[in-house]
């Protein structure tokens, strides 16, 4: 009885700690939250269709995921994922809410999908690439063929192109797809070990079909890789192919363990010459290749899902950074001053620095992960009509932000696990898990260092081409060389002058990679060589351009922001921490450009303490206006009422090894060695 009294003592001690943090806010709230989803109505829409799926009790888990085996925790996460695409297919409402086709890819990606999946979904890839890839790569025939019952579920597709021996190098690609005129067929081959594809998620044992990416053989000639729709299990039994193509799963990985990443090996597998989505580049029935109007046309749906990804990035790091700043505000620890009460750990200056950048993080990616998906819209609508001029440029944009985007959420979920302490390396808090899933993303649709040096290779040409005297795209055009005049320290350090700084910084490194670039060609090194010499000085310039794109969206997306002088006063607050933040960490870029003085340095570091204690109140009440469900959440650190220390006590009860007193294994293996020398 005296353990349940403390025990709701403790519970009343928390519950108050996190009310007390709410009353603080500054701003309301409710205008935070429409400006993350896009308006007010769309606000209410997201809340409803949250309500009709978590009201929904097929969601609900009866145990841990961890808990279960390998192929039960597969089960039940296709189960979930199956009654997901069930219920949208079969109710109206949700149709509704959801919108039509372009919805329930955009559900199973948000907050909410990635809740009900908890550890990977297995049907993801059919939604996130697999349909994408038809609807972008097949023509109107193709598209008309399969995306309907693609869309029922009546066929699940994956996205096939890594393999054992190759997933950066995509010319590198083994798989080949040589066309036979006689029987106008393609056959597909894995003519070595390292030809197998490798990782393609949902692979393993849940896709009916797959676009394979292949080398494309015709009338002798090889003309890169290509995408093609190939069956690989059968349309009643789902069984595989017999002898033609053999499919499975890689085994157990650092997280996503439901995905049933695959993989795939053909021996002369045929496939009819309709299966080469032909949007771009064609192959006749008599072998003739038509080139597409880009060669690089045939990679465009890991553009498409290059911009996804910085949306799944800014969700995992709102969903962390929830967590840890709601459970800073309750957990005590230490002495502040000698014998005063314990503080609670938001109170610490150093915790502070940890979390409240990434709160204006979350916002930075937002801002600039909505620019980019406008460009990706204008930039593909143009292409319908045959202009291709600004694909460079989107390719460049979707490369750096996927890359930045993905490592600030990685290494963020990270610091959000660390400013927890051992709590949150409990499978309970699941930052762990959150961890895992986000730190993937660094690795796949393009390795982030790889990305990094193709946005690299984008400045350079453009930089080269300003010093020729051509006029740059807009996302570059700073690169241009500047008038001597305009190089002197900033007479301010406002928002705008900041930003600018950031763009002399880059521009100067730039033209410092540029020139050794050039240097190391002039003494007789080969370019690729020459540029292999300079790449981590060409990644870097990379990186801060980046960053400058995000400084430039988030104070830009800050100002036309239609909110209150209060909710623009935390936003700016947020806006300048960010650049601030960036700044003092990267003193030497801009030091070295002459951008900034060591004395504006100085001003900066000042002013970094401030901002963290004028933001610090509006700490829990900016997480709390992320409006993240308590199911989504799934923490028991994180949870909306502070409660903390009664759902780790409760939810610890819960492991099976608590359901014995004493364990089997302790029979078994424990009391023999116990009990060897009685
Ligand atoms: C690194 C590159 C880009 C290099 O390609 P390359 O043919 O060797 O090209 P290069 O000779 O270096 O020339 C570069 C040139 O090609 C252009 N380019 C490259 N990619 C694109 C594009 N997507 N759109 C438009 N243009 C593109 C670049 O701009 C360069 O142009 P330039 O020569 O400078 O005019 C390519 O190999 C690549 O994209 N590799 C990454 C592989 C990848 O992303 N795999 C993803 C697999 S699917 C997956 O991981 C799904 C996970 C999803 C989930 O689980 O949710
Ligand atoms: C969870 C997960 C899901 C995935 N899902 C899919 C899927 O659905 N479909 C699919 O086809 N693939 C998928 N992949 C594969 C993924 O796309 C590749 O792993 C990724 O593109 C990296 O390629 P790689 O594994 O060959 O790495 P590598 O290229 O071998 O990278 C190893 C190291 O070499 C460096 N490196 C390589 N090339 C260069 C270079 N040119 N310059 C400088 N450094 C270089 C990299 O930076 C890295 O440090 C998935 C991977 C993961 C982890």
């Amino acid at each position: 009885m005296a353990r349940v009294v403390e025990a709701s003592a403790v519970a009343r001690r928390c519950v108050a700690d996190i009310t007390a943090e709410r009353a603080k806010c500054s701003f309301p709230q409710h205008e935070v939250t429409a400006v993350l989803d896009g308006g007010e109505d769309k606000t209410q829409q997201r809340r409803k269709i949250e309500e009709l799926f978590l009201s929904d009790p097929e969601f609900l888990d009866a145990v841990r995921p961890e808990y279960l085996s390998h192929e039960d925790r597969y089960a039940n996460e296709l189960r979930k994922a199956c009654h997901m695409i069930g219920k949208f297919n079969n109710d109206e409402e949700i149709q509704q809410l959801v919108g039509q086709m372009e919805g329930i890819r955009t559900l199973m990606g948000s907050g909410l999908g990635v809740a009900l999946t908890k550890d990977g979904n297995p049907l993801a890839l059919h939604f996130v690439m697999f349909l994408p890839a038809i609807m972008g790569q097949g023509t109107v025939e193709q598209q008309g063929e399969w995306m309907g019952r693609a869309w029922t579920g009546e066929i699940i597709g994956t996205y096939a192109q890594t393999e054992l021996g190759h997933g950066t190098f995509l010319r590198g690609l083994e798989t080949t797809a040589t066309y036979d005129p006689a029987s106008q067929e393609f056959v597909l081959h894995s003519p070595t070990i390292t030809a197998t594809k490798w990782w393609p998620g949902g692979l393993g044992k849940t896709a009916s079909h797959a676009v394979v990416m292949a080398q494309l053989y015709t009338q002798g000639q090889c003309h890169g890789p290509h995408p093609f729709i190939v069956q690989l299990r059968h349309q009643d039994t789902h069984c595989s192919l017999p002898g033609e193509s053999h499919a499975g799963e890689i085994g157990p990985r650092l997280g996503m363990n439901t995905n049933d990443n695959g993989f795939l090996r053909f021996t002369h597998h045929r496939i009819p010459r309709t299966h080469l989505l032909m949007k771009h580049s064609q192959v006749l029935e008599d072998g003739t290749y038509i080139k597409p109007h880009n060669n690089k046309l045939a990679y465009g749906t890991m553009v498409f899902v290059r911009v996804a990804i910085c949306f799944d990035a800014y969700r995992q790091l709102q969903r962390a950074v929830t967590i840890a700043t709601r459970y800073s505000a309750v957990r005590r620890q230490s002495e502040l001053v000698p014998g005063q009460p314990e503080p609670q750990i938001l109170e610490y200056q150093t915790q502070q620095y940890k979390l409240l950048p990434l709160i204006a993080t979350v916002f930075g990616i937002h801002f600039s992960a909505r620019s980019v998906w406008d460009t990706y819209n204008e930039v593909t609508g143009s292409m319908q009509e045959g202009n291709l001029d600004r694909l460079p440029e989107l390719h460049a944009l979707s490369c750096g932000l996927k890359a930045l985007s993905s490592s600030d959420a990685a290494g963020g979920v990270e610091t959000c696990r660390l400013a927890c302490g051992g709590h949150g390396y409990l499978a309970s808090s699941n930052l762990p898990r959150i961890y895992t899933t986000t730190t993937a993303a660094i690795t796949y649709e393009g390795e982030n260092t790889v990305l990094w040096l193709q946005v690299a290779r984008y400045l350079i040409k453009s930089y080269r081409e300003a010093c020729k005297g051509h006029t740059l795209r807009q996302s570059v055009s700073y690169l241009t060389p500047q008038p001597a005049s305009s190089s002197a320290s900033p007479s301010n350090l406002s928002n705008h002058a900041l930003v600018k700084a950031f763009r002399r910084a880059v521009s100067h490194l730039v033209a410092e990679a540029a020139a050794r670039l050039q240097k190391g060609c002039d003494a007789g090194m080969i370019f690729e060589h020459a540029w292999n010499s300079c790449s981590v000085q060409l990644a870097r310039c990379a990186q801060v351009h980046t960053r400058y794109f995000t400084c430039e969206k988030f104070l830009s997306g800050v100002e036309r922001a239609e909110v209150s002088e209060a909710t623009r006063g935390v936003l700016t607050r947020l806006c300048r921490l960010y650049l601030v933040f960036h700044i003092t960490n990267n003193q030497g870029d801009f030091l070295r450009s002459g951008a900034l003085s060591p004395q504006d340095m100085s001003a900066l570091e000042g002013e970094l303490a401030a901002l963290l204690a004028a933001l610090r109140p509006d700490a829990v009440p900016l997480v709390d206006a992320f409006d993240i469900h308590d199911r989504i959440l799934d923490s028991t650190l994180g949870c909306w009422d502070g409660n903390v220390y009664h759902r780790m006590v409760e939810e610890a009860e819960k492991s099976p090894l608590n359901q014995k007193d004493v364990p089997d294994a302790y029979h078994k293996y424990l009391r023999p060695l116990m009990k060897a020398n009685l």
